[in-house]
């Protein structure tokens, strides 16, 4: 089966067109303002003015009050959420459209304990854990840490074109998710990264 790929952190229509022509299943908007890649519901408008059918666009929150998530539902043609914080499965099934939950890959984890409390999720997103920063940080986690999950398996944390094929055999993740690895600089895509990128998930 086909790896799909999420590329996060959108901050630019031009890097959003760039994206979905070289063939990105999904875009994620970050609506977390501590995050340098972070963007308001006027910017988004921007961004996804011209979005073709078929591309998934993602919304990413981090604990965020239920209105805010609301209020760019309401504004915004978002498919999934993706909760990157400590939401909980009831917060999460609130908004009632699908839902990605980010689990950070701390020593101990219990995966299987995680995918049976977010059984209503549509996939669970694993991300590296670093402490004091829910996400965006560029770090690679142990992969070995993943055992077999019910849900389908977006992978992220410090993917970019030097590691994911590599991942992709190793995990056979249903997706991959990529911001940073993607960047020129923080906020902004580099599109002969997205490229790169691409063309490693379709070699591996
Ligand atoms: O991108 C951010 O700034 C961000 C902020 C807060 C939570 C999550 C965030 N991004 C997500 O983090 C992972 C890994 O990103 P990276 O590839 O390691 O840079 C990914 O799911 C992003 O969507």
């Amino acid at each position: 089966m086909r790896t799909r790929v999420k590329i996060c952190g959108i901050t630019r229509r031009q890097d959003a067109e760039f994206a979905v022509n070289i063939g990105a299943d999904a875009l994620g908007l970050v609506f977390y303002p501590p995050s340098p890649r972070a963007v308001n519901i006027e910017a988004a408008r921007t961004i996804v003015a011209q979005l073709p059918p078929f591309v998934s666009l993602v919304g990413l929150f981090v604990d965020a009050h239920a209105e805010e998530v609301n209020a760019c539902l309401e504004a915004l043609p978002i498919d999934i959420l993706q909760f990157h914080g400590d939401e909980s499965a009831s917060y999460c099934e609130q908004f009632d459209r699908p839902y990605l939950k980010a689990i950070r890959m701390r020593d101990g984890i219990d995966l299987q304990q995680q995918s049976r409390i977010y059984s209503s999720a549509a996939g669970l997103l694993l991300d590296a854990y670093q402490p004091g920063v829910p996400g965006g940080t560029g770090q690679v986690f142990d992969w070995s840490m993943i055992g077999q999950l019910t849900q389908p398996i977006v992978l992220a944390g410090g993917l970019d074109a030097g590691n994911v094929a590599s991942a992709i055999r190793q995990v056979r993740p249903y997706a991959v998710d990529v911001s940073g690895g993607v960047e020129a600089e923080k906020g902004i895509k580099s599109h002969q990264k997205i490229s790169a990128f691409m063309q490693e998930v379709a070699n591996a």
